[in-house]
């Protein structure tokens, strides 16, 4: 049997182009890797990190931002424990469509999974959105924001690292809803959440 005390699928949306896969590659992979092309449907990757003392397991869900794959991409949506919403802080269109993407969300995913909005190139100087605007719109839709590079490797490992210590906390506080056989969280763990809880802030 793996040796794993909970498993998380995080699944990771936005346009083409806004750095998905190099989040994916320099998180599970630690590295920045040459343009391979538009992502075709989904990905995934897996990687196992320390929680509290805990092994969690993190299956990350690279899905194609083009539009000709949104079919194949919602049906990803459902079983999410978090959705990483990226948008590219250098182009002003990946972020007037996250209006779109939030549609989408609401239509498809789980109405408790966690929600980070991710401004990534951070490296670039030819920034278009500034960041108390991305950090506004976060507040606004009740998202946890961030901003990373994936090419400098900058907060990325603070991205999946907060997002991994948040389910693993509602996961241990919804400790009677923790399916103990297979290691899994079921969604039920996020539907049991206190609807009263604020899910807005910045990881800090
Ligand atoms: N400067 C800079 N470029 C980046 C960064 N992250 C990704 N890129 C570049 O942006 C381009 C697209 O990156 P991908 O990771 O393939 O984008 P994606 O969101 O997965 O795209 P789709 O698969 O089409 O949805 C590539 O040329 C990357 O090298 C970053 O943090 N900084």
């Amino acid at each position: 049997m793996e040796d794993y005390k909970f498993l998380f699928k995080v699944v990771l949306v936005g346009n083409a182009g806004v750095g998905k896969t190099c989040l994916v590659r320099r998180f599970t992979q630690g590295l920045f890797p040459p343009y391979q092309g538009a992502t075709i449907g989904v990905d995934f990757l897996i990687k196992t990190v320390e929680v509290e003392g805990e092994k969690v397991k993190l299956q990350i869900w690279d899905t194609a931002g083009q539009e000709r794959f949104r079919s194949i991409t919602q049906s990803y949506y459902r079983s999410a424990h978090a959705l990483i919403l990226v948008y590219d802080i250098s182009t002003q269109p990946t972020f007037d469509c996250l209006p779109d993407w939030l549609r989408e969300i609401e239509q498809y995913a789980n109405p408790r999974v966690l929600k980070v909005l991710v401004g990534n190139k951070i490296d670039r100087e030819d920034r278009e959105i500034p960041s108390h605007i991305g950090e506004d719109f976060a507040r606004a839709n009740e998202m946890y924001f961030i901003e990373t590079s994936a090419k400098e490797a900058d907060n990325v490992e603070k991205l999946f690292m907060e997002i991994a210590a948040q389910l693993t906390h509602e996961a241990l506080v919804s400790r009677s809803h923790y399916n103990g056989i297979s290691g899994e969280v079921s969604s039920s763990v996020i539907e049991s959440k206190d609807g009263s809880e604020s899910q807005c802030c910045k990881f800090s």
